[in-house]
């Protein structure tokens, strides 16, 4: 099949690189100069585990090609819109400015039988008004919603292995000739069994925002429960693990801690709740806005226990902020929850150092107001707290011992939940965690 994906970010580079490797012929399209001459040149213009690989091989079988210019779009049979969507500035609504951008520069490109596919995450009501465009343009294409469900740090995997698909297809002939178009393209998930949904155009949208609806309603619940347990002495993570045997509940994203953010859980439960009031179904996702409340209050939770770890002032006084990244094996500072702990504790005064393996480059496009280190041990070195906010693999594996021997004060706010609190304590840390004594 030849395929074209028009935005090359995050989404959109990861899957014009899997489909490249799953046999098609793509072209990747993008606005951003930048980011096209890094892909045509082979190189990953963000940090995703196993994307440098997956651009090596594809352009060794010269199967995957990047442009800035749309018009080379003709002549390809499917076209996926993977471009931002991101919150409107003031607003809680998303922006389809560059949805509405990429298919209206599209659609006359578009030759009979073509099949446009939705991958953005859109609100409820967006794949009908863009398959007007498409009509208009040319009748003898269609369109299709394909929502995505990859995360950030394993998007190779999720991409070239989903736990699901969903096609959003129209009523009709176009619809089956759609349907026929995608399994086509994701031949071996189908052969592997990847459970289908095939459904109308609203129900696949709703099935993108209400998953994450979902998956940022457990964080938060969890979280709420880590409120309690910080005032009553009890252990989050215990009580996690103990619902979490409960198969109807189930551990995953049951990790307390400093809250979600990124690209996507922030902005869409945000947009669902502008787009269910919109529609006249104001009260339906009110409790979205509590979730949210929840998530955010984490923040300010982890910068009042580093004061409380500092005696009561932050004066001054040198953190060194472990993490920048919004989860670990990522570069992405989208609504980091990490990021923004470290700009409040500098508002508050205190000298912040901070590293993190990926995303010092994107914090510091963002913050550069902060200080960076080259290292954990160099941020750390004569600090009077170590905060880690982010828990990538060598954080989680740092010895307190060792790295006692370099801080100034053995001060740790651990806003993961991801180190043994008796190990550090043993050491001679003072260690403070959110919802854990
Ligand atoms: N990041 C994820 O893990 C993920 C997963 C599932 C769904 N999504 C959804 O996918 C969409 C893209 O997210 P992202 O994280 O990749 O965003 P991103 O900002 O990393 O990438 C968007 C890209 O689109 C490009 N673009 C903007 N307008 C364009 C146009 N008119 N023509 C061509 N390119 C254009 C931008 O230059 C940018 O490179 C969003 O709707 C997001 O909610 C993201
Ligand atoms: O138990 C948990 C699990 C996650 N998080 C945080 O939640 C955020 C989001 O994590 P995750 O969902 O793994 O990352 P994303 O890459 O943003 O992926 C989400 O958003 C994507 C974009 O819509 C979807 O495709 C994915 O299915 C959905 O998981 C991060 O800040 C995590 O630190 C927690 O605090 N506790």
């Amino acid at each position: 099949m030849r395929i074209t994906v028009i935005g090359c970010g995050y989404l959109g580079a990861v899957h014009a690189a899997c489909m490249a490797e799953l046999g098609h012929e793509v072209l990747g399209i993008d606005v951003d100069q930048a980011k096209i001459e890094a892909l045509s040149a082979g190189r990953a213009p963000f940090y995703e585990p196993g994307l440098p690989e997956l651009l090596a091989s594809a352009s060794a079988t010269g199967r995957l090609r990047f442009t800035t210019d749309i018009s080379e779009a003709a002549g390809y049979d499917a076209h996926f819109v993977a471009v931002g969507t991101p919150q409107k500035k003031g607003e809680n609504a998303a922006d389809l400015t560059y949805v509405d951008a990429a298919v209206t520069s599209l659609a006359p490109h578009l030759q009979p039988g073509a099949v446009v596919i939705g991958k953005s995450t859109v609100p409820v009501g967006t794949a009908r008004r863009l398959a007007g465009i498409v009509a208009a343009a040319q009748p003898d294409a269609t369109l299709a919603w394909n929502p995505e469900f990859l995360r950030e740090g394993f998007a190779v995997e999720d991409t070239l292995r989903p736990d699901r698909l969903v096609y959003g297809l129209p009523e009709g002939g176009a619809g089956d000739r759609a349907k026929s178009v995608l399994d086509e393209i994701y031949a071996v998930a189908l052969a592997n069994e990847t459970p289908l949904v095939v459904a109308g155009y609203e129900t696949a949208e709703l099935v993108k925002v209400s998953a994450n609806a979902f998956l940022a309603t457990k964080i938060s619940f969890i979280n709420a429960i880590a409120e309690v347990a910080d005032v009553t002495g009890a252990d989050v993570t215990a009580i996690a693990d103990a619902i979490g045997y409960d198969a109807r509940i189930g551990r995953r994203f049951l990790n307390a801690g400093l809250g979600f953010g990124g690209g996507c859980l922030p902005k869409d439960i945000r947009a669902f709740q502008a787009r269910a009031g919109e529609l006249g179904a104001d009260q339906a996702l009110t409790f979205l806005r509590e979730v949210d409340a929840i998530n955010m209050r984490r923040r300010s939770r982890a910068v009042d226990l580093t004061r409380e770890l500092l005696d009561g002032s932050l004066l001054g006084k040198k953190v060194a902020v472990l993490g920048l990244a919004f989860k670990p094996e990522s570069d992405d500072v989208r609504d980091s929850p990490s990021l923004d702990v470290a700009s409040q504790l500098r508002a508050q005064g205190a000298r912040v150092i901070a590293y993190d393996p990926q995303a010092v480059p994107n914090a510091k496009r963002l913050h550069p107001e902060l200080d960076f280190a080259d290292s954990a041990e160099e941020a750390a070195s004569a600090a009077d707290a170590v905060v880690l906010l982010t828990e990538w693999k060598q954080f989680r594996n740092l010895d307190p011992a060792a790295f006692g021997a370099i801080v100034g004060n053995k001060n740790i706010l651990d806003g993961r939940n991801c180190l043994d609190p008796e190990q550090w304590r043993a050491a001679g840390w003072r260690y403070r965690a959110l919802g854990r004594p």
